[in-house]
């Protein structure tokens, strides 16, 4: 039910790989940590990794009067998650259907979960724009405010990728927000000098281009590795790396533009 949902976030790229759970759940748990309420969706259907990220393998969802209840991080269910990783009895467990089940699923996602009151939903989505992307484009038309966010590699490959992102987007009407490249350099744990292993700036050129917000470079950095599978917030845990500049800048730019309320991202 996103009746009470106040945004929509969906996080996409072009390839498989690039980081986009890890910046669907660093942008939750920063959200969180702002004092938002906010909801995470995985709708990966063959690949769910955000009960992995966020250290909820183990958990169950549970159908409740008004429908499914997400997994909360925590006790003030200030971050609540679904995916279906938690339907499946095992990780080793994969998801063979067609397009027609998928679909399915992912609208008793978008309608039936009961998420409650929420500042922000974001959606993790698969890379590519398959059927998944189209269902859920047809089922947010509800939602007051939504908007994508891009994540690309510095790679000429994974941009070349991004400009399909960029087409989808604008055929289906859902405004970006802005580019992030990730494992944009490798920032050394010790003394936090960036060293450009593939490339870099790629992602800003593109967004240059194609005129759209680019949102920031997000290294290739361990200790956010580390953080994957801990379900903890590099805002809070590396409050001085260039990851948690990234993510609180975000954060600031969506409350810029909601409190300003003219909905331009
Ligand atoms: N900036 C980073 N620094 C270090 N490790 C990272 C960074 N970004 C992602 N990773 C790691 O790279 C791996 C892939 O990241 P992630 O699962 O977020 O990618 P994805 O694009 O969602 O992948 P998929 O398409 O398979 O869902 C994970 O192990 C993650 O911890």
């Amino acid at each position: 039910m996103l009746d009470d949902v106040k945004r929509v976030i969906l996080v996409l790229s072009g390839k498989g790989g690039v980081g986009k759970s890890t910046v669907s759940t660093q942008l939750a748990l920063t959200l969180k940590e702002r004092g938002y309420k906010v909801g995470l969706l995985d709708i990966d259907l063959c690949g769910p990794s955000v009960p992995y990220l966020l250290n909820l393998e183990d958990q169950n969802v549970h159908q409740g009067p008004q429908g499914w209840v997400p997994v909360y991080t925590d006790a003030d269910q200030k971050l609540g998650v679904m995916s279906i990783g938690f339907l499946l009895s095992s990780r080793n467990d994969a998801v063979v259907w067609r397009g027609p089940k998928k679909t399915s699923m992912i609208k008793q996602f978008l309608e039936d979960v009961y998420w409650q009151e929420l500042d922000y939903l974001v959606i993790d989505t698969p890379p590519g724009t398959s059927d998944e992307h189209i269902t859920v484009m047809e089922n947010l038309r509800q939602v007051p405010q939504c908007s994508a966010i891009l994540v690309t590699t510095p790679q000429q490959v994974a941009i070349e990728d991004v400009r399909k992102e960029i087409t989808f987007c604008r055929k289906t009407g859902i405004p970006i927000m802005g580019i992030i490249e990730n494992m944009s350099g490798f920032e050394c744990p010790t003394c936090s000098e960036c060293t450009n292993i593939f490339s870099s700036g790629g992602g800003k050129s593109l967004a240059e281009y194609a005129k759209i917000p680019f949102l920031g470079s997000v290294p290739i950095d361990p200790r956010v590795g580390k953080l994957a599978g801990q379900g903890l917030a590099a805002v809070k845990e590396l409050p001085e790396s260039n990851t948690s500049k990234v993510f609180s800048e975000l954060v600031r730019l969506l409350a810029d533009n909601d409190n300003n309320s003219n909905g331009s991202l």
